[in-house]
């Protein structure tokens, strides 16, 4: 599939890096007080390319939506119809993704991949076909389709950025998605069906035995082509999980940084990662899942979460829920006072140097 090429990823930039770091020195508080947040602080400077840090004027989320053939086992607590529905609780404000945006002062933008339903125009716009084969059985998607899909996400990503969009979030709606996510991520860290298998959105004990055994059937048919992230999407893959994959790609080479959230906007970071090397760079992982592969998937990426309570939801909540954390980071790096404007004293005792510095 030649048709999906990414130019190279550029880096953060490192001037910016080293001037942040050196602000962190020269800020009102003990050296490193400020913990991880000084690392983040650093971070943000690198990925604007200015120090001090600006705050962040327009961050945005999007909601990649798309059903998924895999529901037809009953591997979801829930019927797939609820994908549209929740579709128009987001267009409507309704979700808790909604209530975690107005939180945070993002923007929210729902797109439909392949949701089974007829959604309104305005978010159809990048649709590439309803639902996807049943994994176990049949590919996910057809090459073209996984083509149309990454091109979405890429053509998504533009235009954020093109709108102003200075932080990505990126969130999932799909009844069955994680049972895609868990056959993608055991393809790609090793695990074993088992350890993959996780309660989704809450599927019972019986649900959670034909959920373990539709990932082993896809697994089965994912694992020869798990080096080939196009052709492990469309075997074994979704189009939202494609489209993801496109954005976060994208968003890297656009030089825009993007919070990660839950188990499936993980995966597809790993693809992106492959697809585009260096576009983790460009990522923060913003918590950790309870869906047991995310853990492999975070260990995979080398990404440590903003934090961990427990969230299992996605559609962006748990990107959300840290996104203040980010702000305040890039905030005190911003707007703190230096020892010398405020007239502070610094250290008599050279400070041991900053721990664990960023990965840039
Ligand atoms: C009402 C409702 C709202 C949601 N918002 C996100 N999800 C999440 O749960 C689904 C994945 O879980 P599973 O693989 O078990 O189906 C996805 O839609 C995901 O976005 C929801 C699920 C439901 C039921
Ligand atoms: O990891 C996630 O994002 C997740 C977990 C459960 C249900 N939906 C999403």
């Amino acid at each position: 599939m030649r048709d999906v090429e990414f130019p190279e990823v550029p880096r953060p930039d490192e001037q910016a890096r080293r001037q942040a770091v050196a602000r962190q020195e020269s800020l009102t508080k003990p050296v490193g007080s400020l913990g991880r947040l000084e690392e983040l602080g650093v971070w943000i400077a690198a990925c604007q390319g200015t120090c001090p840090t600006r705050p962040f004027a327009r961050p945005r989320l999007v909601v990649f939506a798309a059903d998924h053939g895999v529901a037809a086992n009953g591997v979801s607590a829930y019927p797939p119809e609820v994908t549209a529905q929740m579709v128009t609780n987001l267009l409507t404000g309704g979700a808790a993704a909604n209530v975690a945006a107005a939180n945070a002062g993002v923007g929210v933008r729902v797109a439909d991949i392949a949701v089974d339903a007829d959604t309104p125009g305005p978010i159809a716009g990048h649709k590439v076909r309803r639902g996807s084969g049943v994994i176990g059985r049949e590919d996910a998607l057809t090459e073209a389709e996984v083509v149309a899909a990454v091109q979405a996400g890429r053509t998504i990503a533009d235009e954020e950025v093109d709108g102003g969009a200075d932080l990505l979030v990126v969130g999932d709606m799909g009844i069955a998605n994680t049972t895609v996510a868990a056959t993608l991520a055991a393809a790609l860290t090793g695990i074993e069906p088992v350890a993959a298998v996780g309660r989704g959105s809450g599927v019972d004990d019986r649900g959670w035995m034909r959920k373990t055994t539709s990932i082993r059937d896809a697994l089965r048919r994912g694992r020869p082509v798990a080096h080939d992230p196009l052709n492990l999407l469309r075997v074994s893959g979704g189009a939202d999980v494609a489209a993801l994959t496109g954005f976060l790609a994208q968003a890297a080479v656009r030089r825009t940084p993007v919070v990660l959230d839950g188990l499936l906007t993980g995966v597809a970071a790993l693809l992106a990662e492959d697809l585009a090397p260096g576009a983790a760079r460009w990522w923060v992982a913003g918590h950790r899942s309870a869906e047991p592969a995310h853990d492999a998937v975070l260990r995979q990426l080398g990404k440590e979460p903003l934090v961990d309570l427990g969230l299992r939801l996605g559609e962006g909540t748990g990107a959300l829920a840290a996104l203040p954390l980010l702000t305040l980071a890039g905030r005190a790096l911003g707007e703190m006072a230096t020892y010398e404007e405020a007239g502070v004293s610094g250290p008599v005792i050279a400070p041991p140097p900053l721990p664990g510095a960023v990965r840039d």
